[in-house]
């Protein structure tokens, strides 16, 4: 048994197995989403917002991965938003958990097969940037994406042209429009005061960053620090959907050695909850506004 479960955990799934389990999906829910949404940690609150649910845990789903870290429940949840049909995951996948890196990203495929059009994944997130407070929400506009200097990219490997090109472009990976209507709608919602906007770092994990890291990457451009998010992000737009994504900065990145700071995930989950809200109405408005069909060009 231990040997078909450690098989399962690194079997690397192709177009046809994510084509089972979005159609499996598809034949127990009428829910038609058009919007994928990724929880953060301790932002799974988002996920409760939807109206006429029909849930899953990933442990039913064919060939979905299970969330191991605190803060991630592990449910799939579709509904609708204001009216639109939605599908969003109260928990995501990180490297650090052991998982390759194609089968963290396996939902923004699933996603794909689902007919979403749109993706708005959250994250928490250090914040290296030292205008940003904790509590602050910044739109992402780019990444870094580290692990993949390293050859660490989750489309590595053959590629399949029912998803998308071998050589997908990045410069345009974060939606403009999206990111101007997220500033709209955060500036007439009254949450100008904590809206930001800048460069997301992903880093493997699941060390916290040293002071010497910390520094570097600020150095390098980034404004935030964190463990996911990128991949999604690549795979997504490898498969032509439209991405919006944003950090809540849940603690600042220690980039001093007088500091007492020491990063922590119970900081990191409860800067969470003191946000959630304010998140949920930003991300439901943005669903409300979101047209369909717009990413025919991508
Ligand atoms: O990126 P999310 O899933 O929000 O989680 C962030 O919070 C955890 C660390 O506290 C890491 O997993 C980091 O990536
Ligand atoms: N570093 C990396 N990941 C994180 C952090 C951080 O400081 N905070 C939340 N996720």
């Amino acid at each position: 048994l231990f040997l078909v479960a450690e098989t399962g955990f690194h079997r690397i799934y192709g177009y046809d197995d994510c084509k089972a389990t979005a159609d499996w999906l598809l034949a127990q829910t009428d829910v038609r989403p058009i919007v994928g949404i990724v929880c953060g940690s301790g932002m799974g609150g988002l996920a409760d917002t939807l109206k006429n649910q029909v849930a899953f845990s990933y442990e039913d789903i064919p060939h979905f991965p299970q969330s191991t870290v605190h803060g991630h429940a592990g449910r799939l949840v579709f509904g609708t938003l204001k009216g639109r049909p939605c599908v969003c995951m109260q928990g995501r996948f990180h490297l650090y958990e052991g998982y390759p890196i194609q089968k963290i990203t396996l939902p923004m495929r699933i996603f794909k097969l689902l007919g979403v059009e749109t993706v708005i994944l959250t994250n928490a997130a250090g914040g290296l940037n030292q205008d940003f407070k904790v509590g602050d929400v910044m739109i992402i506009k780019d990444h870094l994406n580290v692990p993949g200097f390293a050859g660490n990219n989750p489309l590595s490997g053959p590629n399949d042209e029912r998803f998308g090109v071998r050589f997908p472009c990045m410069s345009d990976a974060y939606d403009r429009e999206l990111q101007q209507m997220a500033m709209e709608i955060g500036q007439e919602l009254g949450y100008g005061d904590f809206l930001r906007e800048g460069v997301y770092c992903v880093l493997g994990g699941p060390s916290f960053e040293t002071i010497a890291e910390c520094r570097m990457l600020h150095r390098l451009g980034a404004d935030a620090v964190g463990m996911s998010t990128v991949h999604e992000v690549l795979v997504a737009r490898h498969c032509g959907m439209r991405v919006f994504a944003l950090s809540l900065i849940t603690n600042q990145a220690v980039m001093d050695y007088d500091s007492e700071e020491k990063a922590n995930h119970e900081e990191v989950l409860q800067t969470g909850k003191q946000r959630a809200e304010q998140l949920e109405r930003l991300v439901s408005t943005m669903v409300t506004r979101i047209e369909q069909n717009n990413n025919n060009d991508a």
